[in-house]
């Protein structure tokens, strides 16, 4: 039987990326600690979370490729994840609002032979300059909450960028072509399963 693919991510925007690469797998939502130590530098930071999702569903999944992924947004040296209210989102977006930051997202994919390889992606995003009224108005169609640095790019806040340099996918939440490459490195898709 060849081995089965799951995706370790509640994120709906993790599976839709993936169903780009026309590949069958599963999802298995993976609780994990999304705690970061203190003074650790984002591309280390987003690996470590992403290995920690695959940790919590690997073992439930027995012979099969696991893959995980973590996204922060990093702002003139802060670290920005999900905002915890509308205040936070909109000091985030405030924040982000006429500079440059980037969006780095880190992937860990279990191999079924037991091997845990994981990488790091950066994009960077500029913003125009938001005024108070937008950033408000973004933060009430509810987008922004459940978003690393407070917005989505595949959402109304495409409304802001002015320019994006690296994989646009990165930023949504899985650099999906650097993913392929690495997987198939570790035999995925399996020989007779490619698309
Ligand atoms: C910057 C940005 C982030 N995001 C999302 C991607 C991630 O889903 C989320 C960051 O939170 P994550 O903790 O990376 O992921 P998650 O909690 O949504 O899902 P899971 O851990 O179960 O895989 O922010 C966008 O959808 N668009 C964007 O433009």
């Amino acid at each position: 039987m060849p081995p089965r693919f799951v995706l370790a991510s509640r994120s709906p925007r993790r599976r839709q990326i993936l169903e780009l690469a026309g590949w069958a797998f599963d999802v298995q939502e993976s609780q994990a600690d999304e705690t970061i130590p203190p003074g650790m530098p984002p591309d280390a930071a987003v690996q470590l979370l992403a290995r920690r999702k695959v940790g919590a569903v690997a073992p439930s999944a027995p012979g099969a490729f696991v893959l995980g992924a973590d996204t922060i947004v990093v702002c003139n040296g802060r670290l920005l994840g999900k905002p915890r209210t509308e205040t936070e989102a909109f000091d985030m977006l405030r924040l982000l609002s006429g500079r440059t930051h980037d969006v780095w997202t880190g992937v860990a994919i279990a191999a079924p032979h037991g091997k845990t390889v994981s990488f790091a992606e950066k994009t960077a995003v500029t913003f125009w300059e938001l005024s108070d009224e937008e950033i408000t108005s973004y933060i009430a169609t509810g987008e922004p909450m459940d978003k690393a640095g407070a917005y989505g790019i595949q959402g109304r806040a495409a409304l802001f960028v002015r320019r994006i340099e690296g994989d646009y996918l990165t930023v949504v939440g899985l650099p999906l072509s650097r993913t392929a490459r690495e997987l198939r490195r570790l035999g995925w898709p399996p020989y007779g399963m490619e698309t």
